[in-house]
Parts: C-alpha cells; structure tokens; sequence
C-alpha cells in the first residue's frame, strides 16, 4: 500500500473524523445502568466530540437484553453525540474476558441495533468473526475500529505499522493502536509509525496512543502525526495517561492554531 491511495475521513453524524483537529472522546465507565445513566448527562454537558461506552466495566454485560436497553437509555440522554460501543477483553487492558462466541454475540447484537455509530473490534481475533461483524456493522450504517492495545510495551515501529495494515486490509474503517512505554524512545516509536502509517500507508483515520504519563504527549499531538481521535479524561480515566477534557480542548486549539 502507499500514500498514492486517497485518504477517506469518516463521516459520524455532524463530525468528520481523520480532519482537522483530533476528536475528543470520553468513555463512559460504569458498572450499572443508573450509574451509566449518571454519567451520560455529565458527559452532556462537556465540551467532548465523541462518546464510547466500555462495556466490559458493566456488570450486566452477559445478559444482552440489559446491554440493549442500557444503550436505549444512554441514547436517549445523548441522542447526537457520536458513540463507540467498546468491550474492551482482559487481555488487552479491559475489565472482563468474554469467549470468542459471545464476544463475536454481543458485538453482534449492538451492531443489529443501529443505535451506535461505531463498534470497536480487536484485531486478535478470527478473521472470520471480524469480517462477520464488519458485514452486519455496515448493514446497519455502524463504522468498524479495529484495535490493538499493549498494556506492557511497545512493540517495534515495523510490528506497530503491519498490525495498522492489517487492521486496514481486514476491512475496517478505522483502525487503533495503545502501546504502553517503558522509556521515552517507546514514545517516539509509536509517534514516527503513527507518522510513517499516515505518510505511507493509511488511507483511512487512525487512532494512536502511548499510554501512561510518559506517554501523554501522544495525545495532543494527533493532528500533526496522524491520530484521529483522543481519549480524555473527566472524573475517571478509561486507560492510563489520559489528559484532563478541560485542558486537552485549548492545548489541541493552540497545537492546531500554529500548524
Ligand atoms: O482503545 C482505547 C484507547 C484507550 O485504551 C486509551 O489508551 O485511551 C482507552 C480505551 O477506553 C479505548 O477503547
């Protein structure tokens, strides 16, 4: 692949991602509805971009009844704002750990619903069950992210750009990566495949980040290397690193005031 191919922002409703400034996006983190419901109108309230409801931090996520009407419920409270529904497994950060069929179940579900914008797939799983997600997603106007997260390291530049690759000829229409650092090179890794994926070879939105406080600097820096999307932090962090919603929306206004 390279940068001959022409790059395609994604449309959600009102915002066009993979243009401009990064969007900002907060994750909704509760364990049951009514803290969930809680936290949606707080979120009403922020000056955020984009929504994502982890849904491995919900008590109820085996019983897919209670996912949908949850989702009802957060819907009806955010009914504009464009929303990422995210089981995030154990074994890249999450909360909770789901067998593949159930995993492949509920994403499934969610997707049939079309009360999401975009579903959030990992990139290690069959190759048949993402694509199996990707036609019932798109069936339902709902966008794909295929993501990758390690909570540990930073895997080399050429592993970091053939996983993104990988996500891109799986179909997605997104693709994400969170590397953890052990030293500010890691950081620097992940930022010069970020800009190398954007110079080369995506020709989609990308969402990078290297988590933890070394790696904050990652997420301002999106609109110049190649990061789509942010994710900020209001009372609760979904991952380590995440900066602070009432600072991240002017240092991103400056970064791009001065690009
Ligand atoms: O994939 C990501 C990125 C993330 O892990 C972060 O580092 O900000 C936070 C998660 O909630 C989200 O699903």
């Amino acid at each position: 692949m390279s940068n001959s191919h022409t790059f395609k922002p994604v449309r959600v409703k009102h915002l066009t991602i993979g243009e401009g400034k990064p969007k900002i996006c907060v994750s909704l983190t509760g364990s049951t509805t009514e803290q969930l419901v809680e936290e949606a109108h707080a979120l009403k309230l922020a000056d955020i971009d984009m929504v994502e409801w982890r849904v491995d931090f919900f008590e109820q996520v085996e019983q897919l009844d209670m996912v949908t009407h949850t989702l009802e419920r957060i819907r009806d409270i955010l009914p504009s704002t464009p929303l990422i529904f995210t089981f995030r497994s154990a074994k890249e950060g999450g909360q909770y750990e789901l067998s593949s069929s159930d995993y492949v179940a509920l994403n499934q579900a969610v997707a049939s619903t079309g009360e999401v914008d975009l579903i959030d797939v990992e990139l290690f799983n069959e190759a048949t069950d993402i694509e199996q997600l990707i036609a019932t997603a798109h069936q339902h106007d709902t966008f794909v992210i295929i993501s990758n997260h390690d909570f540990h390291q930073t895997p080399p530049k050429e592993e970091i750009i053939s996983r993104l690759c990988r996500a891109q000829q799986l179909g997605a229409d997104m693709t994400k990566i969170a590397v953890m650092p052990q030293s500010s090179s890691d950081v620097i890794t992940l930022l010069d495949a970020t800009n190398t994926m954007k110079e080369q070879h995506a020709d989609r939105p990308m969402i990078t980040m290297s988590m933890a406080g070394k790696g904050m600097i990652s997420r301002l820096t999106g609109e110049l290397f190649g990061s789509a999307i942010t994710f900020g932090a209001i009372q609760k962090s979904s991952a380590p690193g995440q900066v602070p919603v009432s600072e991240l929306r002017s240092i991103l206004n400056m970064l791009h005031a001065n690009l």
